[in-house]
């Protein structure tokens, strides 16, 4: 008996077997993504996403965030989320998407919004967007200082209400710069861009706490170099106080009445991380009574703080609307790594900024 038709019949099946597995596989990289943006963000991203001819994009296209059910509903089905550190990235969002979710980017180098330990557990890579936005945050943070400590606002708006009088000796004073002893708190990449930039208005000494030393970044500064202290030295040297921690379990709260009660009077407390690792409370206490001296807030909780918060009730405390990276290269870079961050994602290469799951 011949087997010749039957091995025939298996070759072909064989061969048939692999042509289609490879078409499957080649149309499962070919199949076009499906992505959402949840907001207007600087165009030369959409058109990276839009020149990739790989993603259908839905695009919440407005300067406002997208409501929590309409994101929950538009977010079902989707392979890649680029989205902005308003939306909050947690279980529920992450069961709403489904399954097929390759890759969360966010627009922000915070990450404090997407639940690190949910996107673990599902295997997504979460992009962000370090670097790009350290010298326009680290220039924010100096000119915060600057208009807390030489009263900026609260001058200007005399020269409009009628508060402007006479030159006075004692008018309009505030503690001086020069010769200060300057505390930063996260002496990550911005901490250190902070202390470079404020070095030339002549400040005698600065310190940094961190986890741990980071002399690699104390090798970046010209003299004076930031010494290692820990936070109750620093809380009672500094003149001024910087914070640049992200928001974690360990740093939510930190600038608390503890803290606020071991500074200087003369303290200048500036924040421009996160504003949950402060208390506000304990601040407008400690800024009421003169236990400090003034603040200087970029961010708040919330955002943005009620217009009856009584923080604003304070002349020693100016409050800016969470501005901290807003210039227009600074904006476009962080839009346009949160694209290559989401590309690579679906593609399931690196992200070129990934964050630690
Ligand atoms: O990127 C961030 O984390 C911000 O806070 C906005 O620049």
């Amino acid at each position: 008996m011949s087997y010749a038709p039957f091995a025939r019949l298996c070759r072909g099946f064989v061969s048939r077997r692999v042509v289609n597995s490879t078409l499957a596989r080649n149309m499962a990289s070919e199949r076009r993504h499906k992505i959402l943006v949840t907001r207007r963000v600087p165009q030369a991203a959409i058109e990276i996403l839009k020149d990739s001819k790989s993603c259908d994009l839905d695009h919440w296209d407005s300067d406002d965030p997208i409501p929590r059910g309409e994101l929950l509903n538009r977010v079902s089905g989707v392979d890649g989320l680029y989205c902005l550190l308003t939306e909050k990235i947690d279980a529920e969002l992450l069961d709403a998407a489904g399954p097929q979710l390759k890759v969360v980017s966010t627009m922000s180098v915070g990450f404090d919004h997407v639940s690190l330990p949910e996107a673990a557990k599902r295997g997504i890579p979460v992009g962000h967007t370090p670097g790009v936005l350290t010298d326009a945050t680290a220039t924010l943070t100096v000119a915060l200082l600057l208009a807390t400590q030489r009263r900026l606002i609260e001058a200007a708006a005399e020269v409009k209400n009628g508060g402007w009088g006479t030159w006075k000796p004692l008018w309009m004073c505030g503690p001086t710069l020069m010769g200060s002893t300057v505390g930063i708190v996260g002496f990550g990449r911005i901490g250190v861009a902070v202390a470079q930039r404020l070095a030339p208005f002549g400040v005698a000494r600065f310190l940094y706490a961190d986890v741990e030393k980071k002399p690699e970044n104390v090798e970046k500064m010209v003299t004076p170099k930031a010494e290692h202290v820990d936070m109750e030295t620093l809380f009672k040297e500094a003149d001024f106080v910087t914070a640049h921690t992200a928001l974690t379990q360990e740093t939510a709260g930190m600038f608390n009445k503890g803290a606020f009660s071991k500074m200087k009077s003369n303290a200048v407390f500036v924040n421009t991380s996160r504003g949950g690792v402060v208390n506000q409370d304990d601040l407008y206490e400690a800024l009421k009574t003169g236990q400090i001296w003034g603040a200087g807030l970029d961010v708040t909780v919330p955002e943005p703080l009620p217009l009856d918060h009584p923080l604003l009730t304070l002349k020693n405390c100016v409050v800016l609307p969470h501005i901290g990276s807003a210039e227009e290269s600074t904006r476009e870079a962080m839009a346009v790594l949160a694209a290559k961050n989401l590309l690579a994602g679906l593609t399931g290469e690196n992200l070129p900024a990934q964050a630690k799951l």
